[in-house]
């Protein structure tokens, strides 16, 4: 192990309630709003193909242009409620927020800038409407917040000259402001999503970064910080210099998703999903292909059947308002959560190898384990392997307790499970009840003598 001050300060999960909650979240909600939303990823009738979101950093639109949008800032159909409702529908158990992207525009009245919603038309704190709306509906807020900020006149990308290491402290205290000033008027708050903490500048600030965490944590006690926020003193992000993730769960998982439980290092994480293949912010024209309801059910069996959360993207429109496509998805996957949501919350990795009908997932402290199936055989019966010793005492539909299914074993620990139904249009879900085999039971199956 190498010395570090300034790495990892504990190994393994947190084992306290908020995280343990945390944990079992299953599903999240991510918003990107802000005043990238307003051009929606095009600009004098010129489309930008990078994500919406980062259209400031294209050279479509000059810089000042950009930042005067703050005086179109109206959105007039904005509702907190109606998002946060949508969201309980669908199923989110968290919610991630944009405070301030890496345009700088901030979503609350920060006193230490003037590039803020009370400058805008608009005037009212956004940030503490969606709090507010979410906490109401019983869905935790994590607040993002971009640390690499374009518009401040002191942000660097790297300090290379004595002016530039004179800035950066200026940028640096602002950061610390800025984020005592979100955890002070937003206490409800469950957590903090940093971004934008790539860069040179702020890889070398090791030791400030791990300080202002820890006054992070202690302003807030239980205070939910990922692997994205800072280096070690090597310049090592998400895990340090010996490999052990720093912060409370890895935030590597950016638009794609672990295949095997050894990718995930016994952490917890969450992914981060957008519908197109890369808009986080309103786009116009969404290009590519658009992720179905189905398609974003099977990651999100596939992030908990790995001990993850998935967490699904929303632009909401230039006038607040969220695009129909969206609130389309989020009733889809809200009607299929109604029906399986047991299979979802509280559950985790289930110690099963994969297989091709689908994802396990078992339910946190018991023996319940589910089957998520996205694939049924032509035969319509499901194969099942089972580990060793593991014996299945019940199986039935989720959705139909009295739809019983007799496990027809056709080796050791193999079984047959026959469907009722062949033609399943949507994912459904099997309750395995497990035990452990009576350890004597000979096995009626002659193992292959090779
Ligand atoms: C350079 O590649 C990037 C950089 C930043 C991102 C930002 C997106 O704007 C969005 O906020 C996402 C969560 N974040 C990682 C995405 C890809």
């Amino acid at each position: 192990k190498i010395l570090l001050a300034h790495g990892a300060h504990r190994e393994g999960k947190r084992t306290d309630a908020v995280m343990e909650k945390w944990r079992g979240y299953g599903l999240g909600q991510f918003i990107h709003w802000g005043l990238y939303a307003i051009p929606g990823g095009e600009w004098n009738g010129k489309q930008y193909n990078g994500a919406a979101e980062w259209i400031r950093s294209w050279n479509g639109i000059p810089n000042a242009t950009y930042d005067s949008l703050i005086y179109k800032f109206n959105p007039t159909a904005f509702d907190a409620t109606a998002w946060a409702k949508s969201a309980k529908q669908m199923g989110a158990r968290y919610v991630t927020f944009t405070t301030k992207h890496h345009d700088g525009f901030c979503m609350w009245p920060s006193k230490y800038s003037k590039y803020t919603v009370a400058a805008s038309p608009y005037k009212k704190d956004i940030v503490k409407a969606v709090v507010d709306a979410y906490d109401k509906e019983g869905i935790d807020v994590i607040l993002y917040f971009s640390v690499m900020d374009w518009s401040h006149p002191d942000w660097r990308y790297e300090i290379k000259t004595k002016e530039d290491s004179v800035a950066f402290e200026r940028f640096k205290k602002f950061t610390r402001n800025q984020l005592i000033e979100l955890l002070t008027n937003y206490p409800k708050a469950k957590g903090l999503w940093f971004d934008g903490t790539w860069d040179k500048s702020w890889v070398k600030q090791a030791a400030f970064a791990d300080d202002l965490e820890t006054e992070m944590r202690k302003l807030r006690p239980g205070l939910i910080i990922g692997s994205r926020f800072r280096a070690d003193e090597n310049g090592k992000r998400h895990f340090d210099s010996n490999g052990v993730l720093m912060g409370d769960y890895e935030q590597g998982w950016e638009r794609k998703i672990p295949n095997k439980i050894e990718e995930v290092h016994g952490n917890d994480w969450d992914c981060v999903m957008t519908v197109p293949e890369n808009q986080w912010g309103y786009n116009k024209a969404w290009n590519g292909h658009i992720k179905s309801a189905n398609e974003l059910l099977e990651m999100t069996a596939k992030c908990v059947s790995l001990g993850g959360n998935f967490v699904l993207n929303f632009g909401p429109q230039g006038d607040g308002a969220i695009r129909q496509e969206e609130l389309n998805l989020a009733t889809k996957i809200g009607d299929w959560m109604k029906l399986n949501q047991e299979a979802i919350y509280n559950c985790g990795y289930a110690g099963y190898e994969k297989q091709d009908w689908g994802y396990f997932t078992k339910k946190t402290g018991s023996d319940q384990v589910y089957m998520v199936v996205f694939n049924v055989p032509v035969s319509g019966a499901l194969r099942l392997k089972m580990p060793a010793k593991t014996k299945i005492s019940k199986a039935y539909m989720l959705a139909d307790r009295e739809e019983k299914i007799l496990p027809e074993e056709i080796n050791s620990n193999e079984y047959f499970l026959k469907l009722k139904k062949k033609d399943h249009q949507e994912p459904f879900v099997i309750v395995l009840e497990t035990g452990k085999n009576a350890e004597n039971k000979e096995s009626i199956y002659e193992k292959a003598k090779t």
